[in-house]
Parts: C-alpha cells; structure tokens; sequence
C-alpha cells in the first residue's frame, strides 16, 4: 500500500491513487494510516483518479473515517498529483468531488501554485446541512457548551459555521469545536471556523474541522469565510485569508462563484510495511 503525501499551507493529505493500489481502504485502515502517532499521519486522504464520464474524480476520507464532500486544499493538492504522476499535461482541469465539480488551473510549471474555480457558495440552511425550516442561517444565535455565538452557515460543497469576533486562537476554536462540530443544529456535523477581520481585505481564521479536529489550513473553510465576511459587509469580494499554516487568496463574483489560489508542495513517497498491514488490534 502507497502513498504520496503532500500539504496545502499545512493542511496535510496522502494521496491514494487508486489506479497503482489494489489493498482495500476501509475506515479503520484510513484512522491506522492517518494516525500521527501509529500511523503515518495527515488531516485526510484523497483517493483517486477515479473517471466519471471522462473526468477525473477524488474521494476526500476524513482521519476519523468519515467521508467529507470537498476539500480545498485537498483538489489543489490532487491536481498537483495528477500533473506529477502524469495524469494530465493540460494547464486547466475538471475535478469531480461529492460536493461538485471543481475547475483548477496550474498557474506555474511545476504546479506548486494552483488556482481553483470552487463554484457557488450558498447560505441556503438546506445545503448548508442545518436542521429545522429553510432560512439563510446569518447571525443566527447557537450555543455551544456555555456559551451561545452569532453564526453564519454556508456550504461550499461541504458545511461551514462561521463566527466573527474580535479576538481567535486555536484553544478558543478547540473550546467551541468539541460542541458545534456535533451539534443537534446540524444534520450530518459541520467545520467550524473563527474569524477575525484585519481590515476589507484581509481576514484571521482558526479552524476546527469536521472529522478532523483543529488543522492548520483549510480551502473550503477560506471560501466560507471570505464568504460571510463578505455577505455581512465585513470585508470586501476580494480578500486574503490569514490561517496559522499560510494564506489564500479568495475572489467572490457577483453569483457568488469562488475562486481560491494558494500553493501546494509534494513532501515524500510513503510504502506501509507488511508488519503495519498485518496488524490486528
Ligand atoms: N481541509 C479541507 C476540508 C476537509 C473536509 C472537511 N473535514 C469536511 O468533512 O467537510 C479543505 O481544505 O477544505
């Protein structure tokens, strides 16, 4: 069993390419593998090329087994894999995922820096995965644990609850995202970010992802907050997301088409040894 991990800003992915593996990727193999301290480690896996009507297809698997609808990072980072395991030579490229497809173009030679056209952002509660009658869920009153926070929900593909306040960190976010990630609000949990607005151009994140726990990086979480920053009047279409892995440049047009780019690295080939395989718990 292979792999190949790389990172987008710190958000960190193996890549399983199913066309080279044959070993079945169950959900205990996906939690031993991602593992940081058992396993290899990594916020997810992306497993692919898959071809859906002659597209290119990826599977996003969550360290905790789940399967999530999108990543950001993650299709910046497949794409890059696809052109290094000469996939495609094309500079622009369709990638399906759960939650639609995704346009990606290769902004330099060796694809380190990708710009991906993630499609429509909606506040619909429906799509953003709320319980309870359809509304735009913006600066709706949640309590999580002791506390109750103004969130704005949103789906870019996959669901976000978004909540500006004046001062994050990562313990903050750690605090509120042990209860908002499986609360009753959301019908399948939900990734969680704080934002902080340095000014119309520039915005702070922490997150704490769906499946994952606290990540340095995220795509899709970049897209939703720019987002509401945005649909708020909190900042302008055209903003820098700041997150403790790195920052992405986020640009939303009149339809509220996304458009994401940021910078993607190759790390190592990883080959699991026959003893890691064999293990039975
Ligand atoms: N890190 C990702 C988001 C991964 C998926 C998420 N955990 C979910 O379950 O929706 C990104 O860069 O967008």
């Amino acid at each position: 069993m292979k792999f190949e991990k790389y990172h987008g800003i710190g958000n960190d992915y193996l890549v399983y390419d199913c066309q080279k593996n044959t070993e079945e990727l169950d959900g205990e193999m996906i939690r031993r593998v991602c593992d940081r301290n058992f396993g290899v480690g990594s916020d997810g896996i992306l497993a692919g090329p898959y071809i859906e009507d002659g597209e290119f297809a990826v599977r996003v698997f969550n360290p905790d087994g789940s399967e999530a609808k999108r990543a950001g990072n993650g299709i910046r980072i497949f794409a890059k894999y696809l052109k290094d395991a000469g996939y495609t030579l094309s500079e622009r490229l369709n990638i399906r995922t759960k939650g639609g497809k995704v346009q990606v173009r290769f902004l330099n030679a060796d694809g380190t820096r990708i710009q991906a056209d993630m499609g429509k952002l909606s506040f619909s509660s429906k799509e953003a995965g709320l319980a309870g009658e359809p509304r735009e869920a913006l600066e709706e009153k949640m309590v999580f644990g002791q506390n109750s926070y103004d969130c704005s929900c949103v789906s870019m593909g996959n669901t976000h609850c978004v909540i500006p306040m004046m001062e994050i960190s990562r313990e903050k976010v750690c605090k509120i995202g042990a209860f908002s990630e499986r609360s009753e609000y959301f019908e399948d949990r939900v990734n969680t970010q704080i934002m902080k607005v340095l000014d119309k151009n520039n915005i702070q994140i922490e997150i704490f992802e769906r499946g994952v726990g606290y990540t340095l990086a995220s795509g899709t979480s970049s897209c939703a907050a720019a987002g509401v920053a945005f649909r708020l009047g909190l900042a302008d279409s055209d903003v820098m997301v700041h997150m403790p892995g790195g920052k992405l440049w986020i640009q939303i047009d009149e339809d509220w088409r996304v458009k994401m780019t940021g910078s993607v690295q190759s790390v190592c080939r990883i080959e699991m040894t026959e003893d890691f395989l064999r293990f039975e718990p």
